[in-house]
């Protein structure tokens, strides 16, 4: 069965124009992400790990190999899909939720509609912004906030279209240890209620084991998986579970797998 993503046999090597050599980032890398799956990517630092989440969302395109999302080809910027960064990028002169309604405004067939039914857009953004705990923050620009207020309107702003892929990249990275647990939360209920299929990478083992149903360990660069773990813990799952020995294992394991990688 084909997956949601597939990403089969890709190379991608960034040259400078005109230039031979350039970096190879990625090379023999493969993965299948099912519809819904949450899936994480850890790996040694520089493997490549941003650059699949480009190729998956047709920012950048294969030297070799082949890149679909729900069974279509990507040959340009995948519109089912849905992002956020460690530094959520908000634009300080647009209230927040402003900022929030930010992909409506580009992504169709929304922009159209939004032009017609901007109070209904206004409430489903305000609601989005209460179930990440942001209830009547909508009206505060974004510097009047927190890091971690911050880091969920942007979750917001990635979920506002309803996008069928989100990618999360380092989302929580630049938060306190008590935050980035809450955040993780956050994800969690968000992904339980609109199903979308996850992609997070992200250097945090305990926050990968929390929130996915499989794990992706990438090679040192070029970057390719070489191995994949099954998170078996039942979902929902609650912050208690980081404290079992079985949670332990799991992210000792891959903290092994990671070490071989760089080795
Ligand atoms: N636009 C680009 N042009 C040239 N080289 C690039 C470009 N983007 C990334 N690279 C190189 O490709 C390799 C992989 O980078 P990438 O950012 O995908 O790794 P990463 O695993 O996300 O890194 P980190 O763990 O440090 O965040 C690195 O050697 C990087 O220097």
């Amino acid at each position: 069965m084909m997956g949601f993503v597939e990403i089969e046999d890709v190379s991608l090597r960034y040259r400078a124009q005109g230039a031979e050599e350039g970096t190879l980032a990625v090379s023999g890398l493969s993965l299948s992400v099912e519809q819904g799956e949450f899936v994480a990517v850890v790996g040694p630092s520089g493997c490549g790990k941003s650059s699949l989440m480009r190729l998956a969302t047709g920012l950048h395109f294969p030297t070799t190999g082949k890149v679909s999302v729900a069974g279509v080809p990507v040959t340009g910027p995948v519109s089912v899909a849905g992002m956020a960064f460690q530094n959520p990028v908000m634009l300080p002169w647009r209230l927040t939720l402003d900022n929030v309604l930010l992909p409506l405004e580009v992504v169709q067939p929304h922009r159209a509609r939004l032009r017609r039914n901007r109070a209904e857009y206004r409430a489903q953004a305000e609601a989005l912004l209460a179930t990440v705990g942001l209830a009547g923050q909508g009206g505060k620009y974004p510097w009047q906030l927190s890091g971690g207020m911050q880091q969920r309107a942007s979750l917001c702003r990635a979920l506002i279209h309803d996008p069928a892929l989100v990618m999360l990249d380092e989302p929580f990275g630049a938060l306190d240890a008590f935050t980035r647990e809450e955040l993780w939360c956050v994800m969690r209920d968000l992904h339980a209620q609109k199903r979308f299929t996850a992609i997070l990478v992200t250097h945090d083992l305990r926050e990968a084991v929390f929130l996915a149903d499989r794990i992706f360990v990438m090679s040192a660069r070029p970057g390719r998986v070489i191995t994949v773990r099954d998170v078996p813990m039942p979902r929902p799952r609650d912050l208690s579970v980081t404290y079992t020995p079985e949670f332990s294992e799991i992210v000792h394991e891959l903290r092994g797998h990671i070490a071989e990688a760089r080795a």
